[in-house]
């Protein structure tokens, strides 16, 4: 490739996990970028909290505390913004795109929050944002879902798209180790969000499947649209009952179009479920995410790797300023926002799901009869039964086929209401089958 162009400024916001990674790769492989790109990609600033504190490998005259005076320098053409948080993230990057410099940014919870008006200033002003990075880490699936799947129709992307709660989960079910101990190590290895309270409820995982089923239904879908349950709850009792059904526990993210009495809509949710051994995603552990998509025409992707941590996530933004300069370069543009298709939203309540309940139940003849008319009196099939313990420790667990979410969750809440069932100790739903 020629050089054709004067060399472009970059601005880099944030040095933390993933800044400290993306500057090192800039000015490690700023030889093969300039080559690939067609003009040098010169590093102009980095916004840090504390410019006085020296950073490795960094020029201090680069370190700035004020990053709009940065986003505003003439010689700065694009900006990545890795700060995180919704302000001054959000101010930043709309000044940027208003004065006609592109975006790149890993934050989840901002685009999820506000794409559409982030989306309308690069397309205003005719300039790109780019966030592969915010969704699954490293693993390339927003330009397969924009890009190479825009000509089918998209049914389903479901998997697993947060790193820290997968870790926590495998090491809790591999090792034994307790909660608290896996969150911290979680965070040490740069996985954890600044807050890991974003982690462990499901917010950044909900943020990332709003961001997967907007782009892949055509539809504006938020946050706030997506059903959420964290794994807060989840013991290691739960994993050990679990293998005894041969399965383990992973927190989900799915978005999927579903037939209601009303029509499709999409469903958007993220809860920890028991997913069986045999299912691929069974196997996806630590750090590592996977997104499987169902289209139309091309069937089933499976998308696999590194969901979380500085280094991978740094790829996926070299990757997306790659892309946005060489646009600059050609005078080209990446693909608009799309959400012709504005598909409503489905509640919880209207999603088939399959439920594992397991409660403490008083030893005497007559209870599973009797939990079992609670889930026929809503139309719940049952699929399997498990009776443990004995005496004070007597405890059913109870696998259902599949029913609405609403019939299963009435039909736990009258079991909660019911004098031989002393206790609803966990409530799981089950993914990964047909039934
Ligand atoms: N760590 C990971 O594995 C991944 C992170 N992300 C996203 O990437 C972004 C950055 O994440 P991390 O690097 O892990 O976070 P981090 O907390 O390690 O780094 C953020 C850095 O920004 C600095 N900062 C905050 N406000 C600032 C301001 N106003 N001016 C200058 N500096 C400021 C902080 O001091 C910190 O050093 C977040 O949006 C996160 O959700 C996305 C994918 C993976
Ligand atoms: N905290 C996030 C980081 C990547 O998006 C995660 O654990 O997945
Ligand atoms: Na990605």
């Amino acid at each position: 490739m020629s050089e054709s162009s004067r060399p472009i400024g970059v601005a880099v916001l944030g040095m933390g996990n993933v800044g400290t990674e993306v500057v090192r790769i800039l000015t490690e492989n700023a030889a093969d970028l300039r080559a690939r790109i067609g003009a040098p990609l010169v590093l102009r600033g980095v916004a840090v909290r504390d410019a006085s504190r020296a950073r490795e490998g960094v020029d201090p005259a680069l370190l700035t505390d004020d990053p709009h005076s940065l986003v505003a320098r003439d010689d700065v053409d694009m900006v990545v913004e890795l700060i995180g948080g919704i302000e001054p993230a959000r101010a930043l990057i709309k000044t940027a795109l208003e004065s006609g410099k592109s975006v790149v940014t890993a934050n989840k919870a901002l685009i999820a929050a506000h794409s559409g008006e982030l989306a309308k200033a690069a397309e205003d002003n005719r300039v790109d944002l780019y966030f592969e990075a915010a969704v699954a880490g490293a693993i390339p699936v927003i330009r397969p879902l924009t890009q190479s799947l825009a000509g089918d129709s998209v049914n389903r992307v479901a998997g697993i798209v947060n790193g820290t709660t997968n870790y926590i989960l495998s090491e809790m079910d591999e090792t034994g180790a307790g909660y608290g101990k896996v969150l911290a190590e979680a965070g040490r290895l740069g996985y954890a969000e600044a807050d890991p309270t974003a982690d462990v409820e499901g917010y950044d995982a909900a943020s990332k499947a709003a961001i997967l089923a907007s782009i892949a239904f055509h539809s504006r879908v938020t946050a706030s649209d997506v059903y959420r349950e964290g794994i807060t709850k989840i013991t290691s009792k739960d994993l050990e009952a679990a293998k005894k059904f041969d399965c383990t526990v992973k927190l989900l993210a799915i978005c999927e179009r579903i037939q209601t009495a009303d029509g499709e809509k999409i469903s958007a949710r993220v809860y920890p479920a028991l997913v069986p051994l045999e299912h691929p995603l069974a196997t996806v552990n630590g750090a590592f995410n996977a997104v499987a998509v169902e289209a139309e025409n091309a069937g089933r992707l499976m998308f696999y790797g590194q969901g979380a941590g500085g280094a991978p996530t740094a790829s996926a933004v070299l990757g997306d300023l790659v892309m946005a300069a060489r646009n600059r370069v050609y005078h080209g543009r990446g693909p608009l926002e799309s959400t012709y298709a504005s598909l409503p939203i489905a509640s919880i309540d209207e999603v088939p799901t399959r439920y594992y309940v397991s409660m403490k139940v008083a030893d005497k003849p007559g209870v599973l009869q009797q939990v079992a008319g609670e889930f026929a009196a809503r139309d719940v099939s049952i699929a399997a039964v498990r009776q443990e313990g004995a005496g004070t420790d007597a405890r059913l667990i109870v696998v259902t086929h599949r029913a609405s979410d609403r019939a299963q969750s009435e039909t736990v809440a009258a079991l909660e209401q019911m004098d031989s069932v002393i206790k609803v100790s966990s409530v799981l739903r089950l993914e990964g089958t047909n039934d």
